[in-house]
């Protein structure tokens, strides 16, 4: 992975603690919300993301490019492969159960991925400095052990709940998350 300093856990930054409301190893993720483009059942055109955690502490996902997701005729863009590695690393940092936006992504394209392709996305945290969280992902062709066809790097930050009321559709979020209040 070509990584930048920024994308870098710095020295003594702390391995993630699972949370214990998390799902167990095993267990599914689930949707954060029903029109996220990444992981929404309701997106018409998304990439409908749907994982899974093999031990509590990173996520596992397929993710099958579709006739919408192209970019020259019958390949993938490669935004949309950036945003399935931006979904995973998401979720994988949902499994703290905080809540983080990202800061920075940075992307290898390996191989080029033909519409009709399954990729086998894995991402996983590095590590935790303050807010900063340090995450990486992967999507291999065809199988978990596949050829590696897309790598990303990523700096997520810690944010509270308000960012999503402040900067986004309050009533959405309440609608799909009971336990927000505004003025807890
Ligand atoms: C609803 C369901 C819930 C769950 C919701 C789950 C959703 C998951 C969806 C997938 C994830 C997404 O796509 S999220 C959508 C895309 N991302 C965004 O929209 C984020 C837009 N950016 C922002 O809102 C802001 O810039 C923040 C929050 C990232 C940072 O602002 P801030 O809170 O004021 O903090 P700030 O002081 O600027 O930065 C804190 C530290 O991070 C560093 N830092 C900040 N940005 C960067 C950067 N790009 N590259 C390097 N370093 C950076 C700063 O230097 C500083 O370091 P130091 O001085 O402390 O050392």
């Amino acid at each position: 992975m070509t990584r930048s300093t920024l994308t870098t856990p710095p020295p003594g930054a702390e391995p993630p603690k699972t949370h214990p409301d998390g799902p167990s190893a095993g267990g599914s993720l689930g949707s954060h919300f029903s029109r996220c483009f990444g992981c929404g059942d309701d997106h018409p055109t998304g990439l409908h993301i749907a994982a899974v955690t093999p031990d509590g502490a990173s996520v596992e996902a397929a993710f099958t490019v579709g006739e919408s997701h192209q970019g020259a005729p019958g390949l993938a863009h490669g935004g949309v492969l950036a945003s399935a590695m931006d979904e995973v690393i998401g979720m994988s940092i949902w499994l703290l159960r905080k809540p983080y936006v990202t800061a920075r992504l940075e992307t290898d394209y390996l191989l080029p991925v033909p519409v009709g392709t399954t990729l086998h996305l894995r991402a996983w945290c590095t590590g935790i400095a303050g807010r900063k969280a340090y995450l990486e992902a992967e999507g291999r062709v065809g199988a978990p052990g596949g050829p590696v066809a897309v790598r990303a790097a990523a700096l997520f930050i810690e944010v509270d709940m308000t960012h999503f009321a402040e900067h986004g559709d309050l009533a959405a979020l309440q609608a799909e998350h009971q336990d927000y209040e505004v003025n807890p």
